[in-house]
């Protein structure tokens, strides 16, 4: 199947899961399940902005064309947090603290600094406009306000925003639950030393990983042999919205994930794409359980999880835009593929350049993570171009982008 084909499949598949009320110090990464309206005006009341004296705008808006204005400092000091009971009248002024809301008949407050005090009394060399130096009722922000949207992604600015209007709970949307398994008798686990030809299952834990960055719970399945009945016993009772494994979904006759698939009633929707690394990928679902079959190759897995599993992953978290941000940068290596596949370039985005610009990995190696220890960003070829020139623009994304930093680039 065409990638893009695969990508919208699997996104139609999914539908946005529930939702909860949780307090908003545990509301960090979670995606909105509401729109947040204000209940009030901030502030509610005009406040002083600066350390200063609160004053009558009818005794200094003319102090230029007048000369120096003297007014009478009141005894006693405006705090923040403090009602005023004193009223100050022309002629008379208050020291006032920022934050403290204004006494009754002052509308301008004239910073400290800017005040000559002589006795007590006050000296004005310049004219101020009425209401300077006071933040008037709902300037920050007014009643009826929406200022978050269901689908947003709550960064710690947000939750301050929700703090700022004395929220305590907030709705929003499940945490997705992914269950995850590996395949495949040369795999073990981290710590055993067995004799023989193995490989250390990476692909699991890579995934899992991947799973928390995206704001997901993981769930280990372990690692299933290349057993039909040992993959069946493992996947047939999982409570997961989404079950992943990896290995045996290629052509071999020790690839047995699709057959188990058959036992268990998931519909096959694909199974394969045309994207390198990631082509032996396949989709199915039972309800709304989703079944992914991932490559057994970890950077295969690290790419099908990105391009295709995680925007599906963020759709049923909820969240309102989800797909992957990516920058734009000049390429400087210049690139040639085969038609009709989609290809993936690894390689190093150099933002410290204007504009940034993306250089190629060379070489043959395969592995994930050999060649991953400098540069954390890739590209995609799309299936009909051949060759990309040096120079030309191209988009990149990255590695590793966890979910709570979509919001810093502006896409969600
Ligand atoms: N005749 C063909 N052979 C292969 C093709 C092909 O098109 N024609 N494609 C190759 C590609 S690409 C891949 S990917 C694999 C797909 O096969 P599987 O998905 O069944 O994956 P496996 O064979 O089980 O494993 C592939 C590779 O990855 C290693 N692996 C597996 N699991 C893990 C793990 N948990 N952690 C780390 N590494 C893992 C495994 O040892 C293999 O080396 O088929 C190719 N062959
Ligand atoms: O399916 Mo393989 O993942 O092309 O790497």
């Amino acid at each position: 199947m065409e990638f893009s084909e695969a990508r919208t499949l699997a996104m139609d598949l999914v539908v946005p899961g529930g939702w909860e009320w949780v307090s908003l110090q545990d509301a960090l990464g979670r995606i909105l399940a509401e729109t947040i309206v204000s209940d009030r005006d901030l502030p509610g009341e005009p406040r002083s902005r600066f350390d200063g004296f609160a004053v009558c705008s009818s005794d200094i808006v003319d102090t230029e064309a007048q000369g120096p204005v003297s007014l009478r400092i009141l005894s006693g000091l405006l705090a923040a947090g403090h009602s005023s009971k004193q009223d100050v009248q022309p002629g008379e002024c208050l020291r006032i603290l920022t934050g403290a809301p204004l006494p009754l008949h002052a509308d301008t407050v004239v910073p400290q600094e800017e005040a000559l005090q002589e006795a007590n009394r006050l000296i004005l060399n310049r004219a101020y406009s009425r209401g300077s130096g006071v933040t008037s009722p709902g300037e920050e922000i007014k009643r009826g306000e929406s200022l978050l949207f269901a689908g947003e992604i709550l960064s710690p600015t947000r939750c301050a925003l929700v703090a700022a209007l004395g929220r305590e709970r907030i709705k929003v949307h499940r945490r997705p639950r992914v269950a995850l398994l590996a395949t495949g008798d040369e795999v073990i686990e981290l710590g055993d030393s067995t004799q023989g030809p193995y490989t250390y299952c990476n692909n699991r834990y890579l995934l899992a990983w991947l799973v928390a960055l995206q704001g997901a719970d993981p769930v280990s399945l372990g690692r299933a042999k290349d057993d039909p009945l040992d993959i069946v016993q493992r996947l047939q009772d999982v409570k997961a919205d989404f079950v992943i494994t990896t290995g045996g979904v290629g052509r071999g006759n020790r690839d047995f994930v699709l057959d188990v698939w058959r036992r268990l009633g998931v519909q096959e929707h694909f199974r394969q794409i045309n994207l390198s690394p990631g082509k032996n990928s396949a989709l199915g679902s039972r309800g709304r359980q989703v079944f992914w079959g991932l490559p057994g190759n970890p950077w295969g897995a690290q790419v099908v999880f990105q391009e295709v599993v995680a925007p599906a992953l963020r759709r049923l978290a909820g969240c309102g835009n989800p797909e992957a941000p990516s920058f734009q940068a000049v390429l400087k290596t210049p690139l040639k593929k085969k038609k009709g596949i989609v290809k993936v370039f690894r390689g190093v985005l150099d933002t410290r350049t204007i504009p940034p610009s993306f250089s190629v990995y060379g070489g043959r190696r395969r592995s994930l993570f050999a060649d991953l220890k400098s540069g954390f960003a890739y590209m995609l070829l799309d299936a009909p171009v051949v060759e990309v020139a040096a120079g030309e623009e191209v988009r990149v994304f990255l590695h590793d982008f966890p979910l709570l930093a979509h919001p810093l680039i502006g896409t969600v």
